[in-house]
């Protein structure tokens, strides 16, 4: 079981407050989805969690650690943050099995997360043949290389068709079944309302709601993040 807790976590560029004391935990054996507007604060919030970026201030703790204090970290956490940092020339296989060496895992866990990613028939191909959603895909497998106990996602139903959809909500429930955390940043609200037990919303870096998926999340949506939510916060 995977402890995700986050105290006073603030991120400022220059003079603009990307994420603003944020505090909150994140439940083992569930899936919480992490809700905001543009802007409001989201990925920089799961890059400083990650170790990617480094928080102004507060922290952000994994089983009580910072990431860069973590023995094995991708055995400890799965992160999907961008699908875009594959190397186009390389073969989807060839990539996990980059990752897999870096990390010491077996190199049987490629094979299976290719299949649990629905990748096998692929994992030949260069990954710049890959659409969209492949590349998710492949990112997905990535993350779950280290068979980690904390999944950490930033938009992984993007480029997913219905179908791809439908898989990853199946594959995310199953691993919060399991016992793994899950996080999920997202903007498809239906699509939380559907896969999230908790959601958590952020609105110009702050804490807006923490609490259990309610039946109209639109609406808590809405009123959590004022009347700027569709004016376009690109940043
Ligand atoms: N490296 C950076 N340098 C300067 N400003 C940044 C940097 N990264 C993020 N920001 C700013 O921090 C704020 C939060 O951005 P962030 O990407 O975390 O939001 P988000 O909630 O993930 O948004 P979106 O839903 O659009 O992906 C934005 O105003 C953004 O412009």
């Amino acid at each position: 079981m995977t402890q995700v807790q986050f105290r006073g976590l603030t991120k400022r560029y220059g003079d603009r407050t990307a994420v603003d004391a944020l505090t909150f935990d994140v439940p083992a054996g569930a899936v919480t989805g992490f809700l905001g507007p543009n802007g409001a604060g989201k990925t920089t919030t799961l890059r400083m969690l990650v170790g990617l970026a480094r928080p102004t201030t507060g922290e952000a703790l994994i089983d009580g650690r910072r990431y860069t204090q973590l023995s094995q970290p991708r055995r400890t956490v799965g992160a999907l943050l961008e699908a875009n940092g594959f190397h186009p020339g390389r073969r989807g296989r060839d990539h996990l099995l980059i990752l897999a060496e870096e990390a010491k895992l077996p190199k049987a866990r490629v094979d299976a997360v290719l299949d649990e990613v629905g990748l096998t028939d692929a994992k030949h191909q260069r990954i710049r043949t890959y659409s969209l959603g492949m590349r998710q895909r492949l990112g997905l497998a990535g993350a779950l290389l280290g068979d980690p106990g904390l999944l950490v996602l930033d938009e992984p139903a993007n480029g997913l068709d219905p179908a791809g959809m439908a898989w990853l909500r199946a594959l995310l429930r199953r691993r919060a079944a399991e016992g793994s955390t899950v996080l999920v940043a997202s903007h498809v609200l239906a699509e939380v309302a559907q896969t999230a037990d908790r959601i958590i919303i952020v609105h110009n870096g702050q804490l807006r709601h923490a609490g259990p998926v309610e039946p109209d999340l639109e609406s808590t949506f809405l009123s959590m993040t004022g009347a700027e939510t569709g004016a376009g916060h690109a940043g």
